[in-house]
C-alpha cells in the first residue's frame, strides 16, 4: 500500500456563466481522514468533488499530498490516486461481481494481460472482494446484487484502482438500517490506509462515522470540526433552519456539550 496523502485545498473557485458554485474554499484533510462534507442543497459540495476530480474548472489549488491537480485532465487526476463514486452505482450489469472488479483492476494494463491473469485472481482483486464483503458473491451477475451491495462493488472498483482518496458522493442514498451500518464499517475499514471523504444528507450516518465535517453553504465553508463542534456551531443550526434535516442536525444531547468544550 502506498503511503498515505492529505488533500489541501485552497481559495477554490467555479463559476457557472457567472454564479460562484464555489466561492473560495480552503479545506485541509488530513492523510486517514474519515471527512464529511455537509451542507443544504446546492452548497457546492457536488461542484467541489467536480473540480478534485477535474470534471469542472476552476480556479486555487487542490494538492493531494504534493501533488496539484487543477489544469489536469480527468484521466491524469484519477491516475495520481483519485477516485470517487456518484449518487447512482455505475457498474456493468451483465458482468459478475469479479469481472466488474477485474476490469477496473485492468484499467491500467494491457488487454492481452488480462486475459491471460484471466484465470487467477488478482490479489488486489481477492483483497477488494473481502474488504467490500462481496467474496461470496463474486460469481454473481452484478444486475443481482442488492442497491446496496452495488455500491460496495462500486467502492471494491476504487480499491483495486488502489486509489488513494476516495470521494463518496451520498453513498448510502436508498439504503437499508443494515446496509448503512455495514457500509459506515467498511468505510471506517478503508479509512485505515487510505482517505475518505463523502458527501452526505443522511445526519444519522454522519453522526455515527465522520471523524471529522466540513459544512458548507453556498459556495463557502461555514463550520469544521467533530460532529459535536458542527453540531454545536450557530451558524450550522441557523442554515439547516427552515430545512427538512434541521431537526436532525440540531441534535439533543451532543450539542450543549460541545458548546461547553468549546
Ligand atoms: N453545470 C452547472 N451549470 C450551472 N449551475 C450548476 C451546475 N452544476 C451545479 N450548478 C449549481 O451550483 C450550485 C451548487 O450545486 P452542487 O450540485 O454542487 O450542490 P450540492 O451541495 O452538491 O447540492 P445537493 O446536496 O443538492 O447535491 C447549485 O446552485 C447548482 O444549481
Amino acid at each position: 500500500m502506498s503511503e498515505l496523502s492529505g488533500l489541501r485545498i485552497r481559495q477554490l473557485r467555479v463559476s457557472f456563466d457567472g454564479f460562484k458554485a464555489v466561492d473560495g474554499v480552503d479545506l485541509d484533510v488530513q492523510p486517514g481522514d474519515l471527512r464529511f462534507l455537509i451542507g443544504p442543497n446546492g452548497a457546492g459540495k457536488t461542484t467541489l468533488v467536480d473540480a478534485v476530480t477535474g470534471l469542472v474548472k476552476a480556479e486555487g489549488s487542490v494538492l493531494f499530498g504534493d501533488e496539484e491537480l487543477l489544469g489536469r485532465s480527468v484521466h491524469k487526476i484519477a491516475r495520481s490516486g483519485i477516485g470517487r463514486t456518484f449518487q447512482t452505482a455505475t457498474v456493468f450489469e451483465e458482468l459478475t461481481v469479479l469481472q466488474n472488479l477485474d476490469i477496473a483492476a485492468g484499467a491500467g494494463r494491457g488487454m492481452l494481460t488480462m486475459l491471460r491473469r484471466r484465470k487467477d485472481v488478482p490479489e488486489s482483486v481477492a483483497r477488494a472482494l473481502e474488504t467490500v464483503g462481496l467474496a461470496e458473491l463474486a460469481d454473481s451477475p452484478a444486475g443481482t446484487l442488492a442497491h446496496g451491495q452495488k455500491q460496495w462493488l462500486e467502492i471494491g472498483m476504487l480499491l483495486v484502482q488502489d486509489v488513494r482518496l476516495l470521494l463518496l458522493d451520498e453513498p448510502v442514498a436508498g439504503m437499508s438500517h443494515d446496509e448503512r451500518q455495514a457500509t459506515g464499517e467498511l468505510l471506517e475499514r478503508i479509512s485505515e490506509e487510505r482517505t475518505v471523504v463523502v458527501i452526505e444528507h443522511d445526519m444519522d450516518f454522519m453522526r455515527s462515522f465522520a471523524r471529522s465535517v466540513s459544512v458548507l453553504h453556498a459556495g463557502k465553508v461555514l463550520s469544521e470540526g467533530t460532529v459535536a463542534e458542527v453540531q454545536a456551531d450557530r451558524r450550522v443550526q441557523e442554515v439547516y433552519l427552515g430545512h427538512a434535516a434541521a431537526g436532525d442536525v440540531l441534535d439533543t444531547a451532543a450539542a450543549p456539550a460541545a458548546v461547553q468544550e468549546a
